[in-house]
Protein backbone atom coordinates (compact mmCIF):
# COMPACT_ATOMS: atom_id res chain seq x y z
CA UNK A 1 0.00 0.00 0.00
CA UNK A 2 1.01 3.32 -0.61
CA UNK A 3 0.58 5.91 2.00
CA UNK A 4 1.87 9.23 0.90
CA UNK A 5 1.19 12.41 2.73
CA UNK A 6 0.21 14.65 -0.42
CA UNK A 7 -2.92 15.61 -2.89
CA UNK A 8 -3.24 14.49 -6.42
CA UNK A 9 -5.10 16.83 -8.47
CA UNK A 10 -6.18 14.71 -11.70
CA UNK A 11 -7.76 16.46 -14.61
CA UNK A 12 -9.24 14.51 -17.12
CA UNK A 13 -9.33 17.00 -19.94
CA UNK A 14 -5.98 17.03 -22.13
CA UNK A 15 -3.19 15.58 -22.15
CA UNK A 16 -1.91 18.94 -21.61
CA UNK A 17 -3.78 19.05 -18.45
CA UNK A 18 -3.19 15.81 -17.77
CA UNK A 19 0.55 16.64 -17.43
CA UNK A 20 -0.59 18.81 -15.25
CA UNK A 21 -1.54 16.63 -12.35
CA UNK A 22 0.30 17.88 -9.29
CA UNK A 23 1.17 17.31 -5.30
CA UNK A 24 0.14 19.74 -3.73
CA UNK A 25 0.57 20.24 -0.53
CA UNK A 26 -2.19 20.50 2.63
CA UNK A 27 -1.51 23.82 2.57
CA UNK A 28 -3.01 24.51 -1.27
CA UNK A 29 -5.71 22.39 0.10
CA UNK A 30 -7.18 24.91 1.89
CA UNK A 31 -6.10 27.73 -0.12
CA UNK A 32 -9.49 25.98 -1.85
CA UNK A 33 -11.91 28.91 -0.67
CA UNK A 34 -15.05 27.52 0.75
CA UNK A 35 -17.65 30.22 -1.45
CA UNK A 36 -19.84 31.98 0.85
CA UNK A 37 -23.29 31.25 1.13
CA UNK A 38 -25.25 31.83 -2.42
CA UNK A 39 -21.70 32.32 -4.27
CA UNK A 40 -21.35 30.25 -7.43
CA UNK A 41 -19.36 27.01 -6.78
CA UNK A 42 -16.75 26.34 -8.82
CA UNK A 43 -15.01 22.99 -9.49
CA UNK A 44 -11.87 22.75 -7.56
CA UNK A 45 -13.49 24.50 -4.27
CA UNK A 46 -13.97 21.43 -2.38
CA UNK A 47 -12.30 21.25 0.34
CA UNK A 48 -11.95 18.82 1.92
CA UNK A 49 -10.44 17.33 5.43
CA UNK A 50 -7.79 14.87 4.64
CA UNK A 51 -8.47 11.79 5.89
CA UNK A 52 -6.33 9.56 7.49
CA UNK A 53 -7.56 6.91 5.38
CA UNK A 54 -5.22 4.97 2.95
CA UNK A 55 -6.27 7.28 -0.49
CA UNK A 56 -9.95 9.04 -0.86
CA UNK A 57 -11.28 9.87 -3.94
CA UNK A 58 -13.58 12.90 -4.48
CA UNK A 59 -15.05 13.53 -7.52
CA UNK A 60 -16.79 16.88 -8.46
CA UNK A 61 -19.42 17.77 -11.29
CA UNK A 62 -20.11 21.38 -11.61
CA UNK A 63 -23.41 21.95 -13.00
CA UNK A 64 -25.29 18.93 -14.79
CA UNK A 65 -26.92 18.98 -17.86
CA UNK A 66 -23.66 18.37 -19.70
CA UNK A 67 -22.73 15.66 -21.50
CA UNK A 68 -20.59 12.92 -19.86
CA UNK A 69 -17.38 14.00 -22.04
CA UNK A 70 -18.18 17.82 -20.73
CA UNK A 71 -18.52 16.21 -17.20
CA UNK A 72 -15.39 14.53 -17.66
CA UNK A 73 -13.01 17.51 -18.21
CA UNK A 74 -14.81 18.78 -14.84
CA UNK A 75 -14.23 15.72 -12.61
CA UNK A 76 -11.32 16.87 -10.21
CA UNK A 77 -9.93 14.34 -8.43
CA UNK A 78 -8.39 14.46 -4.83
CA UNK A 79 -6.39 11.41 -3.79
CA UNK A 80 -5.59 11.52 -0.68
CA UNK A 81 -3.38 9.31 1.92
CA UNK A 82 -2.30 10.12 5.15
CA UNK A 83 -0.99 9.04 7.66
CA UNK A 84 -3.66 8.66 10.78
CA UNK A 85 -6.47 6.74 11.26
CA UNK A 86 -8.41 5.38 8.39
CA UNK A 87 -11.58 6.33 9.62
CA UNK A 88 -12.49 9.98 9.49
CA UNK A 89 -12.91 12.05 6.38
CA UNK A 90 -14.58 15.14 6.39
CA UNK A 91 -15.91 16.69 3.41
CA UNK A 92 -17.20 20.22 2.86
CA UNK A 93 -19.41 20.61 0.19
CA UNK A 94 -21.19 23.32 -1.53
CA UNK A 95 -24.01 23.85 -4.04
CA UNK A 96 -26.30 26.32 -4.77
CA UNK A 97 -29.68 27.10 -5.98
CA UNK A 98 -30.33 27.66 -9.28
CA UNK A 99 -31.00 26.32 -12.51
CA UNK A 100 -27.45 25.01 -12.61
CA UNK A 101 -27.23 22.60 -10.29
CA UNK A 102 -23.91 22.67 -8.57
CA UNK A 103 -23.44 18.69 -8.32
CA UNK A 104 -20.50 18.33 -6.49
CA UNK A 105 -20.62 14.84 -4.99
CA UNK A 106 -18.32 13.62 -2.66
CA UNK A 107 -17.93 10.37 -0.99
CA UNK A 108 -15.77 8.99 1.08
CA UNK A 109 -17.08 7.74 4.05
CA UNK A 110 -15.08 4.73 4.87
CA UNK A 111 -16.08 2.06 6.94
CA UNK A 112 -16.15 -1.27 6.94
CA UNK A 113 -18.60 -1.88 9.14
CA UNK A 114 -20.71 -1.92 6.01
CA UNK A 115 -18.43 -4.12 4.40
CA UNK A 116 -18.81 -6.47 6.42
CA UNK A 117 -22.41 -5.97 6.73
CA UNK A 118 -22.67 -7.22 3.19
CA UNK A 119 -20.33 -10.38 3.14
CA UNK A 120 -21.11 -12.80 1.29
CA UNK A 121 -21.78 -10.65 -2.12
CA UNK A 122 -19.65 -11.76 -4.75
CA UNK A 123 -16.12 -10.17 -5.39
CA UNK A 124 -15.60 -8.89 -8.23
CA UNK A 125 -12.73 -9.18 -10.36
CA UNK A 126 -12.74 -6.25 -12.27
CA UNK A 127 -14.21 -3.20 -12.10
CA UNK A 128 -13.87 -0.08 -14.21
CA UNK A 129 -15.99 2.99 -12.55
CA UNK A 130 -16.51 5.93 -14.12
CA UNK A 131 -16.03 7.82 -10.96
CA UNK A 132 -19.08 10.54 -11.53
CA UNK A 133 -21.46 11.14 -8.68
CA UNK A 134 -24.54 12.43 -9.74
CA UNK A 135 -27.18 13.67 -7.88
CA UNK A 136 -30.41 11.93 -8.01
CA UNK A 137 -32.25 9.51 -5.75
CA UNK A 138 -31.83 6.07 -6.63
CA UNK A 139 -33.46 2.93 -5.87
CA UNK A 140 -31.46 0.07 -4.22
CA UNK A 141 -33.85 -2.32 -4.42
CA UNK A 142 -32.14 -5.73 -4.53
CA UNK A 143 -31.90 -6.31 -8.59
CA UNK A 144 -31.78 -3.01 -9.58
CA UNK A 145 -29.02 -2.08 -11.66
CA UNK A 146 -28.56 0.84 -9.68
CA UNK A 147 -26.15 0.38 -6.96
CA UNK A 148 -25.63 1.81 -3.59
CA UNK A 149 -22.60 2.74 -2.23
CA UNK A 150 -22.48 -0.02 0.22
CA UNK A 151 -22.54 -2.26 -2.47
CA UNK A 152 -19.76 -0.69 -4.77
CA UNK A 153 -17.66 -0.44 -2.04
CA UNK A 154 -18.81 -3.94 -1.06
CA UNK A 155 -17.75 -5.04 -4.68
CA UNK A 156 -14.14 -2.94 -4.84
CA UNK A 157 -13.19 -3.91 -1.73
CA UNK A 158 -13.19 -7.50 -2.74
CA UNK A 159 -11.66 -6.54 -5.91
CA UNK A 160 -8.47 -7.45 -7.13
CA UNK A 161 -7.99 -4.74 -9.46
CA UNK A 162 -9.86 -1.42 -9.59
CA UNK A 163 -9.87 1.01 -12.78
CA UNK A 164 -11.02 4.02 -13.56
CA UNK A 165 -13.17 3.98 -17.22
CA UNK A 166 -10.52 4.58 -20.01
CA UNK A 167 -10.56 8.38 -20.03
CA UNK A 168 -8.70 8.18 -16.28
CA UNK A 169 -7.27 5.13 -16.60
CA UNK A 170 -4.26 6.17 -17.69
CA UNK A 171 -4.23 8.81 -15.17
CA UNK A 172 -5.08 6.84 -12.14
CA UNK A 173 -5.04 2.97 -12.17
CA UNK A 174 -4.68 0.74 -8.56
CA UNK A 175 -4.38 -2.69 -7.89
CA UNK A 176 -5.33 -3.52 -4.70
CA UNK A 177 -5.31 -6.80 -3.35
CA UNK A 178 -7.98 -8.91 -2.93
CA UNK A 179 -9.27 -9.27 0.33
CA UNK A 180 -11.41 -11.42 1.88
CA UNK A 181 -14.90 -10.75 3.10
CA UNK A 182 -14.24 -10.32 6.42
CA UNK A 183 -10.78 -8.61 7.22
CA UNK A 184 -11.60 -5.72 9.86
CA UNK A 185 -12.39 -2.37 8.42
CA UNK A 186 -8.94 -0.98 9.00
CA UNK A 187 -7.11 -3.30 7.36
CA UNK A 188 -9.61 -2.96 4.27
CA UNK A 189 -8.89 0.68 4.04
CA UNK A 190 -5.31 0.07 4.91
CA UNK A 191 -5.19 -1.72 1.56
CA UNK A 192 -7.40 -0.15 -0.88
CA UNK A 193 -4.68 2.37 -1.51
CA UNK A 194 -6.54 3.03 -4.57
CA UNK A 195 -9.29 5.75 -4.84
CA UNK A 196 -11.17 3.97 -2.37
CA UNK A 197 -14.71 3.68 -3.22
CA UNK A 198 -15.95 4.48 -0.04
CA UNK A 199 -18.91 5.78 -1.23
CA UNK A 200 -21.59 6.77 1.27
CA UNK A 201 -24.95 6.58 0.19
CA UNK A 202 -26.20 9.16 1.81
CA UNK A 203 -29.59 9.22 0.14
CA UNK A 204 -30.71 5.89 -0.36
CA UNK A 205 -30.87 4.67 3.13
CA UNK A 206 -31.09 8.28 4.79
CA UNK A 207 -34.46 8.94 3.19
CA UNK A 208 -35.52 5.15 4.04
CA UNK A 209 -34.56 5.46 7.74
CA UNK A 210 -34.68 9.07 7.82
CA UNK A 211 -37.52 9.45 10.83
CA UNK A 212 -35.80 7.00 12.41
CA UNK A 213 -32.14 8.88 12.54
CA UNK A 214 -33.67 11.76 13.53
CA UNK A 215 -35.33 10.12 15.90
CA UNK A 216 -31.87 9.46 16.90
CA UNK A 217 -30.68 12.86 16.46
CA UNK A 218 -32.86 13.84 19.05
CA UNK A 219 -32.04 11.37 21.67
CA UNK A 220 -28.69 12.39 20.97
CA UNK A 221 -26.76 8.74 22.83
CA UNK A 222 -27.64 6.63 20.22
CA UNK A 223 -26.28 5.63 17.06
CA UNK A 224 -27.87 4.10 14.22
CA UNK A 225 -26.52 0.77 12.64
CA UNK A 226 -23.86 1.39 9.94
CA UNK A 227 -25.27 -1.57 8.07
CA UNK A 228 -29.11 -0.29 7.76
CA UNK A 229 -27.67 3.12 6.96
CA UNK A 230 -25.10 2.02 4.14
CA UNK A 231 -26.69 -1.42 3.29
CA UNK A 232 -27.75 -2.45 0.03
CA UNK A 233 -30.97 -3.11 0.31
CA UNK A 234 -29.63 -6.85 0.69
CA UNK A 235 -31.47 -8.85 3.50
CA UNK A 236 -28.12 -10.47 4.17
CA UNK A 237 -27.18 -6.97 5.19
CA UNK A 238 -29.83 -5.94 6.71
CA UNK A 239 -29.09 -9.07 8.80
CA UNK A 240 -25.69 -9.04 9.41
CA UNK A 241 -24.23 -8.26 12.98
CA UNK A 242 -24.73 -4.50 14.14
CA UNK A 243 -21.08 -3.07 13.89
CA UNK A 244 -19.92 -0.91 16.96
CA UNK A 245 -20.08 2.66 15.69
CA UNK A 246 -18.64 5.69 17.60
CA UNK A 247 -20.19 8.21 14.99
CA UNK A 248 -22.08 10.59 17.33
CA UNK A 249 -25.54 11.95 16.85
CA UNK A 250 -24.73 15.65 15.07
CA UNK A 251 -22.76 13.86 12.63
CA UNK A 252 -25.92 11.98 11.91
CA UNK A 253 -27.90 15.20 12.34
CA UNK A 254 -25.87 16.37 8.87
CA UNK A 255 -26.50 13.52 7.04
CA UNK A 256 -30.10 13.55 7.64
CA UNK A 257 -30.75 17.15 7.73
CA UNK A 258 -32.38 19.10 4.87
CA UNK A 259 -29.53 19.85 2.61
CA UNK A 260 -28.83 16.61 2.73
CA UNK A 261 -31.33 15.13 1.81
CA UNK A 262 -30.93 16.84 -1.44
CA UNK A 263 -27.81 15.28 -2.45
CA UNK A 264 -27.44 11.86 -3.25
CA UNK A 265 -24.59 10.15 -3.97
CA UNK A 266 -24.62 7.17 -6.79
CA UNK A 267 -21.40 5.80 -8.02
CA UNK A 268 -21.89 4.95 -11.81
CA UNK A 269 -20.18 1.78 -12.08
CA UNK A 270 -19.44 1.54 -16.02
CA UNK A 271 -20.61 -1.14 -18.22
CA UNK A 272 -17.33 -0.52 -20.59
CA UNK A 273 -15.48 -2.93 -18.63
CA UNK A 274 -16.37 -6.74 -18.09
CA UNK A 275 -17.24 -7.50 -14.97
CA UNK A 276 -16.09 -10.37 -13.06
CA UNK A 277 -17.95 -11.94 -10.84
CA UNK A 278 -15.45 -14.25 -8.93
CA UNK A 279 -17.02 -15.26 -5.53
CA UNK A 280 -20.78 -16.42 -6.29
CA UNK A 281 -21.64 -12.84 -7.01
CA UNK A 282 -25.42 -12.14 -7.31
CA UNK A 283 -25.49 -8.57 -7.54
CA UNK A 284 -25.68 -8.40 -11.40
CA UNK A 285 -23.66 -6.38 -13.43
CA UNK A 286 -22.37 -3.02 -11.75
CA UNK A 287 -23.28 -0.92 -14.76
CA UNK A 288 -25.64 2.16 -15.38
CA UNK A 289 -25.05 4.65 -17.54
CA UNK A 290 -27.69 6.75 -16.88
CA UNK A 291 -26.85 10.51 -15.90
CA UNK A 292 -29.56 12.23 -13.69
CA UNK A 293 -30.23 15.97 -13.00
CA UNK A 294 -30.90 16.60 -9.35
CA UNK A 295 -34.26 15.70 -8.43
CA UNK A 296 -34.75 19.41 -6.61
CA UNK A 297 -32.87 22.23 -6.05
CA UNK A 298 -28.97 21.55 -5.03
CA UNK A 299 -28.90 22.38 -1.55
CA UNK A 300 -26.89 25.93 -0.49
CA UNK A 301 -25.53 24.93 2.20
CA UNK A 302 -22.10 24.07 3.41
CA UNK A 303 -21.60 20.61 4.96
CA UNK A 304 -19.15 18.84 6.60
CA UNK A 305 -20.12 15.64 7.50
CA UNK A 306 -17.29 13.94 9.83
CA UNK A 307 -17.39 10.54 9.89
CA UNK A 308 -15.03 9.13 13.17
CA UNK A 309 -11.51 8.96 13.10
CA UNK A 310 -8.39 10.81 14.61
CA UNK A 311 -7.87 14.30 14.76
CA UNK A 312 -4.33 16.01 16.13
CA UNK A 313 -4.96 19.47 17.97
CA UNK A 314 -1.90 21.49 18.85
CA UNK A 315 -2.09 23.96 21.64
CA UNK A 316 0.67 25.90 22.66
CA UNK A 317 1.22 24.72 26.54
CA UNK A 318 -0.67 22.40 28.73
CA UNK A 319 -2.85 25.39 29.91
CA UNK A 320 -4.22 25.54 26.18
CA UNK A 321 -4.71 21.95 25.86
CA UNK A 322 -6.63 21.60 29.46
CA UNK A 323 -9.14 24.32 28.10
CA UNK A 324 -9.34 22.95 24.97
CA UNK A 325 -10.34 19.58 26.14
CA UNK A 326 -12.32 20.81 29.01
CA UNK A 327 -14.73 23.04 26.60
CA UNK A 328 -15.00 19.88 24.28
CA UNK A 329 -15.97 18.44 27.41
CA UNK A 330 -18.69 20.76 28.15
CA UNK A 331 -20.08 21.11 24.74
CA UNK A 332 -20.08 17.01 24.68
CA UNK A 333 -22.04 16.88 27.73
CA UNK A 334 -24.16 19.94 27.61
CA UNK A 335 -25.17 18.75 23.95
CA UNK A 336 -25.68 15.48 25.18
CA UNK A 337 -28.42 17.16 27.86
CA UNK A 338 -28.13 14.49 30.60
CA UNK A 339 -30.79 12.90 32.37
CA UNK A 340 -31.38 10.78 35.31
CA UNK A 341 -32.67 8.49 33.20
CA UNK A 342 -29.89 9.43 31.00
CA UNK A 343 -26.65 9.94 32.54
CA UNK A 344 -23.68 11.26 30.52
CA UNK A 345 -20.79 8.24 30.88
CA UNK A 346 -17.01 9.88 31.29
CA UNK A 347 -14.13 7.94 31.43
CA UNK A 348 -11.38 9.99 33.38
CA UNK A 349 -7.58 9.21 33.89
CA UNK A 350 -5.13 10.30 36.27
CA UNK A 351 -1.93 11.41 36.00
CA UNK A 352 -0.60 15.04 36.09
CA UNK A 353 -1.23 15.78 32.45
CA UNK A 354 -5.12 15.80 32.92
CA UNK A 355 -4.95 18.06 35.95
CA UNK A 356 -5.16 21.44 33.71
CA UNK A 357 -8.09 19.57 32.10
CA UNK A 358 -9.69 19.03 35.41
CA UNK A 359 -9.21 22.54 36.34
CA UNK A 360 -10.53 24.29 33.58
CA UNK A 361 -13.49 22.28 33.81
CA UNK A 362 -14.02 23.21 37.99
CA UNK A 363 -13.94 26.62 36.50
CA UNK A 364 -16.92 25.91 34.24
CA UNK A 365 -18.73 23.99 36.83
CA UNK A 366 -18.32 26.98 39.30
CA UNK A 367 -19.23 29.58 36.60
CA UNK A 368 -22.40 28.16 35.79
CA UNK A 369 -21.65 26.50 32.52
CA UNK A 370 -21.19 22.96 33.09
CA UNK A 371 -23.10 20.35 35.96
CA UNK A 372 -22.15 17.23 36.76
CA UNK A 373 -25.16 16.13 38.14
CA UNK A 374 -26.24 13.73 35.45
CA UNK A 375 -22.83 12.31 34.70
CA UNK A 376 -21.14 8.82 35.56
CA UNK A 377 -17.87 8.23 35.79
CA UNK A 378 -15.49 5.62 35.28
CA UNK A 379 -11.97 5.83 36.27
CA UNK A 380 -9.26 4.09 33.89
CA UNK A 381 -7.02 2.29 36.73
CA UNK A 382 -5.47 1.79 40.09
CA UNK A 383 -3.30 0.53 42.20
CA UNK A 384 -3.22 -2.53 43.16
CA UNK A 385 -2.79 -2.78 46.92
CA UNK A 386 -2.30 1.13 47.93
CA UNK A 387 -5.35 1.74 50.29
CA UNK A 388 -7.68 4.04 48.95
CA UNK A 389 -7.09 6.67 51.23
CA UNK A 390 -3.30 6.52 50.42
CA UNK A 391 -1.93 9.97 48.70
CA UNK A 392 -0.97 8.79 45.80
CA UNK A 393 -3.97 6.69 45.38
CA UNK A 394 -5.68 7.10 42.15
CA UNK A 395 -8.56 7.11 44.50
CA UNK A 396 -7.83 9.87 46.27
CA UNK A 397 -6.10 12.20 43.38
CA UNK A 398 -9.94 11.93 41.50
CA UNK A 399 -11.27 13.61 44.73
CA UNK A 400 -8.45 15.98 45.14
CA UNK A 401 -8.25 17.15 41.85
CA UNK A 402 -11.53 17.17 40.50
CA UNK A 403 -14.56 15.18 42.46
CA UNK A 404 -14.64 17.43 45.43
CA UNK A 405 -14.66 20.61 43.71
CA UNK A 406 -17.95 19.67 41.24
CA UNK A 407 -21.37 18.78 41.45
CA UNK A 408 -21.12 14.83 41.08
CA UNK A 409 -22.79 12.66 43.06
CA UNK A 410 -20.52 10.34 44.78
CA UNK A 411 -22.53 7.64 43.91
CA UNK A 412 -21.85 8.30 40.21
CA UNK A 413 -18.41 8.13 40.67
CA UNK A 414 -16.63 4.23 39.89
CA UNK A 415 -12.56 3.96 40.22
CA UNK A 416 -11.52 0.15 40.39
CA UNK A 417 -10.58 -0.82 43.99
CA UNK A 418 -6.76 -2.60 43.85
CA UNK A 419 -7.71 -3.47 47.70
CA UNK A 420 -9.86 -6.13 47.18
CA UNK A 421 -9.21 -10.12 47.51
CA UNK A 422 -11.04 -10.71 44.63
CA UNK A 423 -9.42 -8.83 42.30
CA UNK A 424 -10.19 -10.48 38.92
CA UNK A 425 -14.02 -10.29 40.49
CA UNK A 426 -13.14 -6.52 40.32
CA UNK A 427 -12.21 -6.32 37.20
CA UNK A 428 -14.73 -8.59 35.93
CA UNK A 429 -17.74 -6.15 38.03
CA UNK A 430 -15.83 -2.84 36.47
CA UNK A 431 -16.65 -3.70 33.27
CA UNK A 432 -20.07 -5.22 33.81
CA UNK A 433 -21.19 -1.60 35.34
CA UNK A 434 -19.28 -0.02 31.99
CA UNK A 435 -22.07 -2.22 30.30
CA UNK A 436 -24.89 -1.87 32.63
CA UNK A 437 -24.24 2.29 32.39
CA UNK A 438 -24.80 2.08 28.70
CA UNK A 439 -20.87 2.07 27.77
CA UNK A 440 -18.58 5.23 27.64
CA UNK A 441 -19.75 8.04 25.86
CA UNK A 442 -16.51 9.35 26.21
CA UNK A 443 -13.34 8.08 27.31
CA UNK A 444 -10.38 10.82 28.34
CA UNK A 445 -7.03 9.33 28.38
CA UNK A 446 -3.62 10.35 28.98
CA UNK A 447 -0.34 8.48 28.17
CA UNK A 448 2.90 7.31 30.03
CA UNK A 449 5.97 7.82 27.80
CA UNK A 450 6.18 4.48 26.85
CA UNK A 451 2.86 5.00 24.53
CA UNK A 452 0.68 3.42 27.56
CA UNK A 453 -2.65 3.97 27.76
CA UNK A 454 -4.05 3.73 31.29
CA UNK A 455 -1.72 1.23 32.27
CA UNK A 456 -1.91 -1.21 29.31
CA UNK A 457 1.99 -0.98 29.22
CA UNK A 458 3.82 -2.20 25.78
CA UNK A 459 2.75 -5.42 24.44
CA UNK A 460 -0.49 -5.42 26.15
CA UNK A 461 -3.41 -6.91 24.04
CA UNK A 462 -5.49 -4.52 21.73
CA UNK A 463 -8.31 -6.20 22.62
CA UNK A 464 -7.49 -6.83 26.52
CA UNK A 465 -10.57 -5.50 28.83
CA UNK A 466 -10.35 -4.54 32.78
CA UNK A 467 -7.57 -6.91 34.60
CA UNK A 468 -4.95 -6.60 36.40
CA UNK A 469 -1.63 -5.58 34.96
CA UNK A 470 2.30 -5.61 36.03
CA UNK A 471 3.62 -2.30 35.79
CA UNK A 472 6.57 -1.97 33.22
CA UNK A 473 9.73 -1.24 34.77
CA UNK A 474 9.63 2.53 33.11
CA UNK A 475 6.36 3.16 34.05
CA UNK A 476 7.48 2.67 38.04
CA UNK A 477 10.63 4.90 37.62
CA UNK A 478 8.70 7.57 35.83
CA UNK A 479 5.59 7.55 39.03
CA UNK A 480 8.26 7.02 41.59
CA UNK A 481 7.84 11.19 41.02
CA UNK A 482 4.81 10.42 43.19
CA UNK A 483 6.34 8.76 46.00
CA UNK A 484 9.25 10.45 46.63
CA UNK A 485 10.87 9.28 44.03
CA UNK A 486 11.37 6.31 46.01
CA UNK A 487 11.33 3.33 43.47
CA UNK A 488 10.16 0.84 46.20
CA UNK A 489 6.94 2.53 47.36
CA UNK A 490 5.74 2.46 43.90
CA UNK A 491 3.39 -0.46 43.43
CA UNK A 492 4.43 -3.06 41.16
CA UNK A 493 0.77 -4.22 40.03
CA UNK A 494 -2.46 -1.85 38.69
CA UNK A 495 -5.47 -3.08 37.65
CA UNK A 496 -6.71 -0.79 34.33
CA UNK A 497 -9.50 -0.91 31.57
CA UNK A 498 -8.03 -2.59 28.35
CA UNK A 499 -7.41 -1.24 25.17
CA UNK A 500 -10.88 -2.37 24.01
CA UNK A 501 -12.59 -1.49 26.63
CA UNK A 502 -11.07 2.40 25.60
CA UNK A 503 -12.06 1.29 22.06
CA UNK A 504 -15.49 0.97 23.16
CA UNK A 505 -16.25 4.21 23.94
CA UNK A 506 -18.04 5.81 22.25
CA UNK A 507 -15.50 9.07 22.00
CA UNK A 508 -11.51 8.67 22.59
CA UNK A 509 -10.26 12.04 23.82
CA UNK A 510 -6.28 11.53 24.70
CA UNK A 511 -4.10 14.35 26.41
CA UNK A 512 -0.21 14.65 25.96
CA UNK A 513 1.72 17.18 26.89
CA UNK A 514 5.51 17.47 27.43
CA UNK A 515 8.10 16.69 25.43
CA UNK A 516 9.01 13.50 27.10
CA UNK A 517 5.61 12.22 25.54
CA UNK A 518 6.75 13.20 22.03
CA UNK A 519 8.27 10.05 20.78
CA UNK A 520 5.13 8.06 21.96
CA UNK A 521 3.17 10.32 20.01
CA UNK A 522 5.09 10.30 16.88
CA UNK A 523 5.17 6.39 17.15
CA UNK A 524 0.93 5.89 17.44
CA UNK A 525 0.06 8.72 15.02
CA UNK A 526 2.52 8.29 12.56
CA UNK A 527 3.85 4.67 12.66
CA UNK A 528 1.26 1.68 12.61
CA UNK A 529 -1.14 0.35 15.29
CA UNK A 530 1.28 -1.67 17.32
CA UNK A 531 0.84 -2.87 20.69
CA UNK A 532 3.69 -1.83 21.95
CA UNK A 533 2.66 1.53 22.05
CA UNK A 534 -0.93 1.18 22.88
CA UNK A 535 -2.18 4.31 22.28
CA UNK A 536 -1.55 3.46 18.60
CA UNK A 537 -4.79 1.43 18.81
CA UNK A 538 -6.74 5.04 18.81
CA UNK A 539 -6.41 4.49 15.06
CA UNK A 540 -8.69 2.06 15.10
CA UNK A 541 -11.04 4.09 16.78
CA UNK A 542 -13.74 5.69 14.46
CA UNK A 543 -13.99 8.87 16.93
CA UNK A 544 -10.74 9.51 18.35
CA UNK A 545 -9.14 13.48 19.41
CA UNK A 546 -5.51 13.66 20.84
CA UNK A 547 -4.78 16.93 22.01
CA UNK A 548 -1.66 17.92 22.52
CA UNK A 549 1.06 21.18 23.37
CA UNK A 550 3.63 22.27 21.23
CA UNK A 551 6.37 20.46 23.41
CA UNK A 552 4.85 16.40 22.60
CA UNK A 553 4.82 17.65 18.84
CA UNK A 554 8.73 17.47 19.10
CA UNK A 555 9.34 13.78 17.69
CA UNK A 556 6.72 14.44 14.71
CA UNK A 557 7.46 14.86 11.28
CA UNK A 558 6.50 18.53 9.95
CA UNK A 559 4.21 17.66 7.77
CA UNK A 560 2.26 15.68 10.16
CA UNK A 561 2.28 19.16 12.30
CA UNK A 562 1.19 21.08 9.36
CA UNK A 563 -1.27 18.52 8.21
CA UNK A 564 -3.24 18.59 11.71
CA UNK A 565 -2.84 22.20 11.66
CA UNK A 566 -4.37 22.98 8.13
CA UNK A 567 -7.34 20.44 9.16
CA UNK A 568 -8.03 22.78 11.87
CA UNK A 569 -8.05 25.55 10.26
CA UNK A 570 -10.38 24.46 7.57
CA UNK A 571 -12.89 22.79 10.36
CA UNK A 572 -12.86 26.45 11.90
CA UNK A 573 -13.66 27.85 8.46
CA UNK A 574 -16.02 25.47 7.94
CA UNK A 575 -17.50 26.34 11.41
CA UNK A 576 -17.71 29.74 11.31
CA UNK A 577 -19.39 29.84 7.48
CA UNK A 578 -21.81 26.86 9.19
CA UNK A 579 -22.42 29.31 12.13
CA UNK A 580 -23.09 32.03 9.89
CA UNK A 581 -25.73 30.09 7.70
CA UNK A 582 -27.03 29.03 11.19
CA UNK A 583 -27.61 32.50 12.35
CA UNK A 584 -29.28 33.83 9.11
CA UNK A 585 -31.34 30.43 9.67
CA UNK A 586 -30.06 28.77 5.98
CA UNK A 587 -28.38 25.38 7.46
CA UNK A 588 -29.54 22.62 8.40
CA UNK A 589 -28.23 22.22 11.97
CA UNK A 590 -24.94 21.39 13.33
CA UNK A 591 -23.14 19.08 11.30
CA UNK A 592 -20.00 16.89 12.27
CA UNK A 593 -18.24 19.50 14.33
CA UNK A 594 -16.02 18.30 16.77
CA UNK A 595 -15.45 21.37 18.63
N1 LIG B 1 -1.83 5.02 34.64
C1 LIG B 1 -1.49 6.38 34.46
C2 LIG B 1 -1.87 6.78 33.10
O1 LIG B 1 -3.28 6.70 32.96
C3 LIG B 1 -1.41 8.18 32.83
O2 LIG B 1 -1.80 8.56 31.56
C4 LIG B 1 0.08 8.22 32.97
C5 LIG B 1 0.69 9.53 32.60
O3 LIG B 1 0.88 10.35 33.68
P1 LIG B 1 1.32 11.84 33.50
O4 LIG B 1 0.20 12.55 32.90
O5 LIG B 1 1.59 12.31 34.91
O6 LIG B 1 2.54 11.86 32.66
O7 LIG B 1 0.39 7.89 34.28
C6 LIG B 1 -0.03 6.62 34.71
O8 LIG B 1 0.76 5.67 34.10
Amino acid sequence: MTVCGAVTTVSTRTSAQSASIGRHTSESLSAHRIPAPGAPVRSGFLTLERGPISSAMVFSEVESGRTDAELDNRVRLWDYEAPYTPHRFVVVEGARRGHHHVVIRVLLLIDAPCVRGVRGVGAVGKVAMSGKLTCASKSTRPGSRERSAGEVLCRLSNAREVELRPSMKNQFKTRIQRLPTTVPRVDILQQLALPPLLWFAARNRCEDTRSDLRAHTATANTVPDTASVVSTGDARAEAAPKPRWGARPEAWGGLCGDCMSELDVEVKVSAEEAVEDIGGGDLGPLSTSRRSTPSSEACDALFVVQWGGGRLIIRDDPTAVGDYIANYIAKRINDFAPTPEKPFVLGLPTGSSPIPTYKALIKLVQDGKLSFKHVVTFNMDEYVGLPRDHPESYHTFMFREFFSHIDIPPTSVHLLDGTVKDLVGECEAYEASIRAAGGIELFLGGIGEDGHIAFNEPGSSLASRTRIKTLAYDTILANARFFNNDIAAVPRMALTVGVGTVLDAREVVVVVTGQRKSLALSRAIEDGVNHLWTLSALQLHPWALIVVDEDATAELHVKTVKYFKSIERVQDEVERTQAELKAGGRAGGQVGSME
